[in-house]
């Protein structure tokens, strides 16, 4: 277990998206915290929320999306009921972003050098030349051969992976806290991915900063995370240490999701051993969200909804470990 800083605190997040029928809740009582040099996986099926928590952690919801509840903290300071224009600054400095196509990072009229350029000079005290070498210096550790000739080239010059590196380098010329990465390798080959994913984690070690990796391929997770938190409709299902929820899953959920672990690039979906579907945000069933699914459903499942439980290193959403320690009863 971590004993390092946090450096995101997430606590009891609600994402609504008001309709003519009332609320739909996307995401629901959703907390984690990401410390200092830690990856935290967000692993789930399409639609479980993974990507509207990291919206909202941003300040990036689209509208009429909004956080209905929670708060978040970035290095013990509350940002969730910050301003349009402070919340910019955040994203600019203290929080770089990576997501899955590299051209929504990337201005195509402009070099890949002068957008790290400008990105290093509005955040740090440099000469140009000095912005330059740090550019150039950027590039070379992501990976980019040739960085002082590449630097003068456009994106659309770069191959896809090549891209994904160049938008690591932008993410991080700022010296940021905290990187925020949403299926940053699903769109590249299996092979690239393995890199990217390596190189994430070797500069967050290097840099200092905590990453939430946001993905639905539980062989990246493997590979990558220190801890891994399960989303289902909304909710966290699961969450713990990678490897104590790869060999010991405590959620039946999870446990399905584990039936077989992939290697990098392999789709979720396609080895999930659970019959049925996840429901839709209309249809959740009362009780647990997982029960019409779950294979060791009973009873209470099916009319009282589980919080978080702690169980052995991990918590689990599930009352199969009713015996346990809510984390709900503990705040009280
Ligand atoms: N504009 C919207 N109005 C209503 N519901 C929305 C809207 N945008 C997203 N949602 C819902 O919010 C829920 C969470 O979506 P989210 O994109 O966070 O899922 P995800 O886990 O990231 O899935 P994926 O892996 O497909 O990106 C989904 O059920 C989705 O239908």
């Amino acid at each position: 277990m971590s004993t390092k800083k946090p450096v995101l605190e997430v606590r009891n997040l609600r994402v609504e998206f008001p309709n003519r029928r009332g609320n739909l809740v996307a995401v629901d009582d959703v907390s984690f915290t990401v410390n200092e040099g830690e990856v935290l996986g967000v692993v789930g099926e399409s639609g479980a929320g993974k990507s509207m928590t990291g919206s909202a952690i941003i300040g990036l919801l689209e509208p009429p999306g909004r956080i209905a509840g929670g708060e978040v903290w970035l290095d013990g300071e509350r940002i969730d009921n910050l301003s349009q224009e402070a919340m910019r600054k955040i994203r600019g400095k203290r929080i770089g972003m990576v997501f899955q196509d590299p051209l929504t990072s990337l201005n195509p009229l402009y070099t890949v050098g002068w957008q790290l350029i400008e990105t290093i000079l509005t955040h740090q005290d440099l000469t140009e030349a000095q912005a330059r070498k740090h550019a150039i210096d950027l590039l070379g550790e992501v990976g980019i051969p040739s960085p002082e000739k590449r630097i003068d080239q456009y994106p659309h010059q770069f191959s896809g992976g090549m891209r994904q590196r160049v938008v690591i380098a932008l993410a991080l010329c700022v010296n940021p806290r905290m990187i925020i990465a949403d299926e940053p390798t699903t769109a590249l080959d299996v092979s690239i991915q393995a890199q990217i994913i390596k190189l994430l984690k070797r500069l967050c070690d290097e840099h200092g900063a905590a990453i939430m990796l946001v993905t639905h391929d539980m062989g990246v997770i493997a590979e990558t995370a220190d801890r891994v938190a399960v989303m289902y409709a909304g909710r966290i299902a699961e969450i713990g240490p990678v490897q104590d929820v790869i060999k010991k899953a405590k959620h039946p959920y999870t446990e399905g999701l584990m039936g077989s672990i992939p290697v990098v690039g392999h789709d979720l979906e396609r080895l999930t051993q659970i019959e049925g579907s996840m429901p839709r945000l209309t249809e959740i069933p009362r009780g647990c969200a997982f029960n019409p699914r779950c294979p060791q459903v009973f009873d209470r499942c099916r009319v009282e909804r589980p919080n978080l439980i702690d169980v052995d290193r991990s918590s689990a959403a599930c009352w199969l470990h009713a015996n346990g320690t809510s984390k709900t009863e503990a705040a009280q």
